[in-house]
């Protein structure tokens, strides 16, 4: 059985695959319309892989369910009296190949079967990056721009408590996702070690001061442009600085891409955020808006940008589109309107299998979540190992470690994609796939 599991590559022939392959895209997106969950949109992508591998049924179901569901409720006095309740998950996808690891998201769209997509996500993601985790993802059902900061780190520090038994610095170790960042792993941090004793390791992207790694903050955008670069030069596309960008997002990860991009020579001509959007046919100065934003001002009001829609921003003509804010952005509809030569999804999830096929069907090509995105986990990991060590590194070590694995996790996918003749997505969970079923294969199921 091992054998096979490892070396198998035989079609299965599902019908997700029959009509990726055969069908005309009219009948392919009727039959994928059902396909509205979260969850069920990250499977189909993985099924698309499975197809390509010969595993027997149980194995592939074993791979497409969670391990471990938490929902608990966070009951929170607010600075008014009033008593909150707000609804939070953990979902423990896998661990085959090391503790489970990923981030924690506040976000009012968060319920279960979004957090069970994202970590599905973190499994494979862990796998095509190399790094030895397997996949989690917590979320809180909450819009923190309505709490005061007294009430998110009390809101954060009643999650450490309803979570503890489940994560720890080798059993599962949040991280900063959207709406999080070093403040709330700081708090994180510090209510964990008052239950189990000092332990940095239990969380990464903590502040820099606080047991954080250098490059950890902008390690996704970094990521992110190592990422673009490998893909210019396979594509004989030329450099970062020959393209035109266009940035959906402008919080951690998507502010960091755009300013590596602008300061590689690239001309980032549209962003936007969840308030408004500009553009700037001859490209943003990113430098200069970041200054006007961390003075407190909006995206929307810098001056040297024009006013566009924020609904308009994907569909804006550039070379190179970079969803890097929230999931299932683009569908068929947005598909059939994107003006760009490639999608470089920074966010998780921003494609939905509707609109990756019309993406196909157009010949753009999209460098899938699951690769493009692993700068942040993967220095994460090495904030652990730094932990663990208890020492730090320098922040070009980092750095340099980081390009290192974007450009050899590239090298893997782009490998399959041409010898396998599939989509980078489909290359991407492909190597993932061998990755995790190696590992599950070895430790045995005993
Ligand atoms: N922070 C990290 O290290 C990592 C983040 N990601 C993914 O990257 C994406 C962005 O995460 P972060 O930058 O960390 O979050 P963030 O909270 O720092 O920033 C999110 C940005 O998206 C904007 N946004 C929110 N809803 C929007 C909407 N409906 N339309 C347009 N813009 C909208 C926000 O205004 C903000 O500019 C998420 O999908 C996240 O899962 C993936 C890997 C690691
Ligand atoms: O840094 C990490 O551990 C995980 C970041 C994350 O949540 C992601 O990659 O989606």
């Amino acid at each position: 059985m091992a054998r096979s599991l490892l070396i198998g590559a035989q079609q299965m022939g599902s019908a997700v695959c029959r009509l990726l392959n055969g069908q005309g895209l009219a009948a392919s997106l009727s039959q994928l319309r059902h396909a509205s969950s979260h969850a069920e949109n990250t499977n189909k992508f993985l099924r698309e892989a499975l197809n390509r591998l010969d595993y027997p049924e149980k194995l592939q179901n074993l791979l497409l369910t969670p391990r471990r569901e938490m929902s608990v409720e966070l009951v929170v006095q607010m600075d008014d009296g009033q008593i909150e309740v707000f609804n939070a998950y953990r979902v423990q996808h896998n661990n085959a190949r090391g503790p489970y690891k990923g981030g924690l998201r506040y976000h009012p769209q968060v319920d279960l079967d979004d957090v069970r997509s994202l970590a599905s996500l973190m499994t494979w993601k862990t796998a095509v990056m190399d790094i030895p985790y397997g996949g989690a993802k917590g979320g809180v059902t909450v819009d923190p721009r309505k709490l005061s900061e007294r009430e998110l780190e009390k809101m954060t520090r009643k999650l450490v408590v309803a979570i503890k038994e489940i994560i720890g610095t080798y059993e599962d170790i949040p991280a900063p996702d959207m709406n999080t960042d070093a403040k709330v792993m700081a708090w994180f941090f510090d209510e964990y070690s008052k239950y189990k004793g000092f332990s940095p390791g239990v969380v990464t992207g903590k502040p820099v001061y606080l047991h954080g790694s250098l490059g950890r903050e902008a390690a996704t955008g970094r990521g992110t442009t190592f990422a673009i670069r490998e893909l210019l030069k396979a594509m004989h596309m030329g450099k970062l600085g020959d393209q035109k960008y266009v940035i959906q997002g402008f919080g951690n990860v998507g502010a960091w891409a755009a300013q590596l991009l602008w300061e590689a020579g690239g001309k980032v001509v549209a962003v936007s955020d969840v308030a408004g959007a500009i553009a700037n046919e001859n490209g943003l100065d990113i430098g200069a808006l970041r200054r006007h934003m961390s003075s407190g001002k909006t995206l929307a009001s810098f001056p040297d940008g024009a006013p566009l829609r924020k609904e308009d921003i994907l569909a804006f003509p550039c070379d190179v589109l970079i969803p890097a804010a929230i999931g299932g952005v683009i569908g068929p509809d947005m598909a059939a309107k994107l003006q760009c030569k490639v999608v470089v999804e920074a966010a998780n999830g921003p494609t939905t299998p509707e609109g990756d096929l019309v993406l196909r069907d157009r010949g753009i090509t999209v460098l899938p979540d699951i690769y493009t995105n692993g700068g942040g986990v993967t220095v994460s990991f090495f904030e652990w190992v730094q932990n663990l060590q208890n020492f730090k590194w320098e922040e070009e070590d980092v750095n340099r470690k980081l390009d290192r694995k974007m450009t050899d996790a590239f090298t893997a996918l782009w490998t399959v994609h041409r010898e396998m003749a599939v989509p980078l997505r489909t290359a991407a969970f492909v190597v993932a796939l061998q990755r995790v079923t190696r590992a599950e294969v070895h430790r045995g199921f005993d």
